[in-house]
């Protein structure tokens, strides 16, 4: 070929670039500016490293075929707000038979409980599955797990069979850990090539360390993640998925700095994608998980934009009763409830009963058990193997009265808890919305009654408000403490909790 020919055609395949470069950006502009509520389009975030993970998302035809109407009745039933940087604005997929059948196929075993997806579910699946970064904030019990176990494990087990850590779920507690992994490992059983541990902390590290060889799904608690970390067990350098369940648990003053520590050991931000799931979400946490995500989608359920800029809300099926009381009247009214609670048909209904400080939970867990119930307890000054058999037996229904810390209060998913008793009111008003939505799970209906006492005075006006946003009655003797909420502090939040992950002995007991 002569030389002139040679550099013709190299200026036109350069020309040729140009304008698949100009193209592709005139492609990615319009995609961004132009919001479509029957978005057939495919949406997608590019894969790191050349890895094909099958974020490329395209909405099943059954799908774009759904009247807009349908689209606009579950948006407004459910107040879904989508707030969407990049305005892409996808359709929710409301029945199992919207997904592609490809992912139908796949996790069928998982959906064949469900009647179709919850609304997080719905909204939340098509991002998930575009690979965006995402803040998801639903009520407790609404099916959250598998709203970020499901899309996370498509996308992993699209990528094939890849050495090393892939995706790291991080929770609050070592229960919530364990929880979670079951659902998770259900969910990876249906892609053969995963293999998913749960590492957390009080428990013998030998095994966990064996177990994660060949893992590429980690569920842990932050201390366990970290220490082995730093004995070189594991690297998380080729993360490509992050979840924080509990996000605004995980971001606040306890969990902060582990947090920062996990992240930074992971690929950028642009290399991974990050998913954020909880029932509350305060300002004081906004901004730092900002900077761990990358034009994240945020979605909410249940709230409507007029009624609420995004705060505090309980799960609505939940009756919720407060009393007023004199501190030294508890006993005698716990029992007075107990019995009320028991009586009858209600013998075997499982009662949860919450106390802040671990000596308070070990004093009324024996108080009840003096007169005659049968009755555990878990909290953080328990062994792992007691705490562990407390909520098994719980769980299974053997025993039907639990006595808990906050260790208890977030993710635990216990079947059929049909009352949540609140000897002492928590450090936060999140962590009561946390504490009471153990009941009313997954559709049904639950009760929750809190004492509260002078000494909860500082909470009083958080509390009237969670009240009145799930419209239920507020006692006028409530209001005599006032109706100011003071401003959550960054660090001020479920602090008795650490203990959890930690394992360490209690500094802080003044109760008694
Ligand atoms: N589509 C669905 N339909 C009905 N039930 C579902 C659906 N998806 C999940 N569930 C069930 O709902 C229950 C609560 O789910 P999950 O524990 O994920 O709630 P959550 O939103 O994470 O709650 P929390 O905020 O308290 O952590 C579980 O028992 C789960 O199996």
């Amino acid at each position: 070929m002569s030389k002139h020919k040679l550099e013709e055609e190299a200026q036109t395949a350069k020309q040729d670039k140009k304008r698949r470069r100009k193209e592709r950006k005139e492609a990615r502009r319009h995609e961004d500016i132009t919001p479509s509520s029957t978005d057939a389009t495919a949406h997608s975030t590019p894969a790191p490293d050349n890895e094909d993970d099958g974020a490329t998302y395209k909405p099943d035809p059954s799908l774009i075929a759904l009247p807009q109407a349908a689209v606009d009745e579950f948006l407004k039933s459910q107040s879904v707000q989508i707030d969407d940087p990049k305005g892409t604005n996808l359709r929710p997929i409301l029945a199992f038979t919207q997904l592609s059948s490809e992912l139908a196929t796949q996790f069928k075993s998982v959906f064949s409980s469900f009647d179709k997806p919850s609304p997080i579910q719905s909204a939340s699946w098509p991002f998930l599955l575009s690979g965006r970064d995402f803040v998801g904030v639903a009520e407790t019990g609404s099916g959250k797990t598998i709203a970020f176990g499901m899309p996370l494990v498509f996308r992993l087990s699209a990528l094939g069979k890849k050495k090393g850590i892939r995706a790291v779920i991080v929770a609050p507690t070592r229960e919530l850990a364990i929880q979670v992994f079951e659902q998770i490992d259900k969910l990876c059983k249906t892609a053969h090539k995963l293999k998913p541990v749960c590492i957390y902390g009080g428990t013998n590290k030998d095994e966990q360390r064996r177990s994660l060889q060949g893992a590429n799904v980690v569920v842990a608690t932050p201390g366990r993640l970290k220490d082995f970390m730093s004995d070189g067990t594991v690297d998380l350098s080729k993360t490509r998925y992050l979840v924080l369940d509990e996000a605004d648990r995980m971001l606040d003053k306890g969990f902060e700095d582990d947090i920062k520590h996990i992240i930074s050991q992971m690929p950028s931000s642009s290399k991974r994608q990050t998913a954020m799931f909880t029932a509350t979400w305060p300002k004081s946490i906004r901004d730092l998980a900002a900077t761990f995500m990358k034009d994240p989608v945020k979605i909410t359920i249940g709230r409507n934009a007029e009624e609420d800029s995004g705060e505090l809300r309980a799960n609505t099926r939940i009756v919720q009763k407060v009393e007023v009381m004199d501190g030294f009247a508890k006993q005698s009214r716990l029992l007075e409830l107990l019995k009320e609670h028991t009586a009858g048909k209600k013998r075997n209904d499982r009662i949860l009963v919450f106390c802040l400080y671990k000596k308070e939970a070990f004093r009324i867990e024996n108080f009840i058990r003096s007169r005659g119930y049968d009755v555990a307890g878990i909290h953080g000054d328990m062994a792992q193997s007691a705490r562990i058999a407390s909520l098994e037996a719980f769980k299974s229904g053997s025993v039907s009265l639990l006595v808990a810390t906050d260790v208890a209060a977030r993710g635990l998913d216990i079947p059929e808890v049909k009352l949540v008793i609140n000897v002492t009111f928590p450090l936060t008003a999140e962590d009561y919305v946390h504490r009471i939505g153990r009941t009313g799970r997954a559709g049904k209906e639950g009760l929750a009654i809190t004492m509260f006492t002078e000494q909860d005075k500082p909470l009083a006006g958080a509390l009237i408000n969670v009240l009145k946003a799930a419209k239920q009655d507020v006692p006028e003797d409530l209001f005599k403490f006032g109706t100011t909420v003071k401003k959550k502090q960054h660090d001020a939040y479920g602090a008795f909790y650490r203990e959890a992950d930690e394992g360490k002995k209690a500094t802080k007991i003044t109760f008694d």
